[in-house]
Parts: C-alpha cells; sequence; structure tokens
C-alpha cells in the first residue's frame, strides 16, 4: 500500500491568530511591511504588488478581511467568492508572505497598533496621503506608499467576465 499521510505544508504556519501576533510579530526581521485588503480572487495585480510591497522591506504582514469584515465593504450580496480561510491559504502559498492574520473591522487601525509596521503599503488604486492607515503608522514613526496599479486586473473585472 503506497503511504498516503502527506504532512501539512510548512507555509500553513503563517496563518496566524490575533492573539499570538505579539510573539510572532517579535520574532519577523525588520524592516516590517505591512498591507491588507480582500484578495477574494488572486490576479496577477496582486502577486506583482505583493512581490514589490516585501521587496520593500525584510517580512511582509498581511491583514485579511475576514469575511464579515469584506461584507462591510459593499463590493456586492455575493461577495466574498473565496471565504476567509481559503483566501487567507492561498495568500500564505505566496513567497512574499511572511504571515496572514485576520480582522473583523471595517479597517484594520486596531491590527495596525499590534503590528507597529515600519511601513504600510497598498496598490496605486489608493491615494495613499488621505488614508486613516498612513496617519497612523506615521504616528510611531512608520511611513506609507502605493505600489503601481496594474491597469485592467481586478477581482470584480474577472468575475464580470465570468458571468458574461
Ligand atoms: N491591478 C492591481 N495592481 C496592483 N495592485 C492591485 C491591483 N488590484 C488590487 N491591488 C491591490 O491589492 C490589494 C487588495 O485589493 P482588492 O482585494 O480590492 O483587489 P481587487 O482585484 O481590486 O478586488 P475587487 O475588484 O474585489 O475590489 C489592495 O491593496 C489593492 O491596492
Ligand atoms: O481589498 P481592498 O478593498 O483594497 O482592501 C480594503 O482596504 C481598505 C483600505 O485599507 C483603506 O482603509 C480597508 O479599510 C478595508 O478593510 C480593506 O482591507
Amino acid at each position: 500500500m503506497p503511504d498516503t499521510a502527506a504532512p501539512p505544508p510548512d507555509f500553513l504556519d503563517k496563518l496566524c491568530p490575533r492573539g499570538d501576533l505579539p510573539e510572532r510579530i517579535a520574532a519577523l526581521p525588520r524592516p516590517l511591511v505591512f498591507t491588507n485588503g480582500v484578495f477574494d480572487i488572486l490576479h496577477r495585480g496582486h502577486v506583482q504588488y505583493l512581490a514589490q510591497a516585501r521587496a520593500l522591506g525584510a517580512s511582509l504582514v498581511m491583514g485579511l478581511n475576514s469575511d464579515a469584515s469584506a461584507r462591510l465593504l459593499g463590493k456586492g450580496p455575493d461577495r466574498p467568492i473565496n471565504g476567509e480561510a481559503d483566501r487567507a491559504t492561498v495568500l500564505a502559498a505566496l513567497e512574499s508572505i511572511s504571515l496572514v492574520t485576520l480582522f473583523d473591522e471595517q479597517m484594520p487601525l486596531a491590527l495596525l497598533e499590534i503590528v507597529r509596521p515600519d511601513l504600510y503599503v497598498k496598490g496605486g488604486d489608493y491615494d495613499i496621503e488621505t488614508l486613516a492607515e498612513t496617519a497612523l503608522v506615521r504616528r510611531w514613526g512608520g511611513d506609507a506608499r502605493a505600489l503601481p496599479f496594474l491597469e485592467g486586473r481586478s477581482t470584480t473585472a474577472l468575475i464580470r467576465r465570468i458571468r458574461g
């Protein structure tokens, strides 16, 4: 009989409950970059921006909107398409990402207070200077930066094309 029991992949260790964050964050190399989002259906724009974000520091922490949080954002009644456990697992498998943690609020401000990153990053679809996240990280001497937006790539556009 072949041995079909495969061990769980190592990248699952990157999934981090809120309570474990202080210890896990302290163990990550600095500079520490933080970003957040829903990442419902992962696409080229996402993976490119995440690789660029990671290159700005020594580790990249992902604050992922929980399903309840994603529903607060008004992306549509059937969103997210992929549930939080699936979205978190796909992101954890990326080389660029060091740690994935969920947040339930509409904005990741309480999470940022725990992580206290050196750099906050979003894609170029945001005006980084106007974000509450930017103002918050600057309070402890961190900074914020927007990365280039890859035109024509979005989860919403993919869903529209699939649905015709
Ligand atoms: N095409 C893209 N190029 C670069 N960054 C992107 C692109 N699309 C999204 N991002 C970034 O990825 C993060 C997650 O974005 P989000 O989950 O809203 O993706 P999306 O494809 O725009 O989804 P939706 O269409 O559901 O809003 C955000 O920080 C956003 O700035
Ligand atoms: O995936 P999205 O819609 O880009 O992610 C959202 O980003 C918001 C942003 O940080 C401005 O506040 C955030 O508030 C929201 O919870 C989603 O993460």
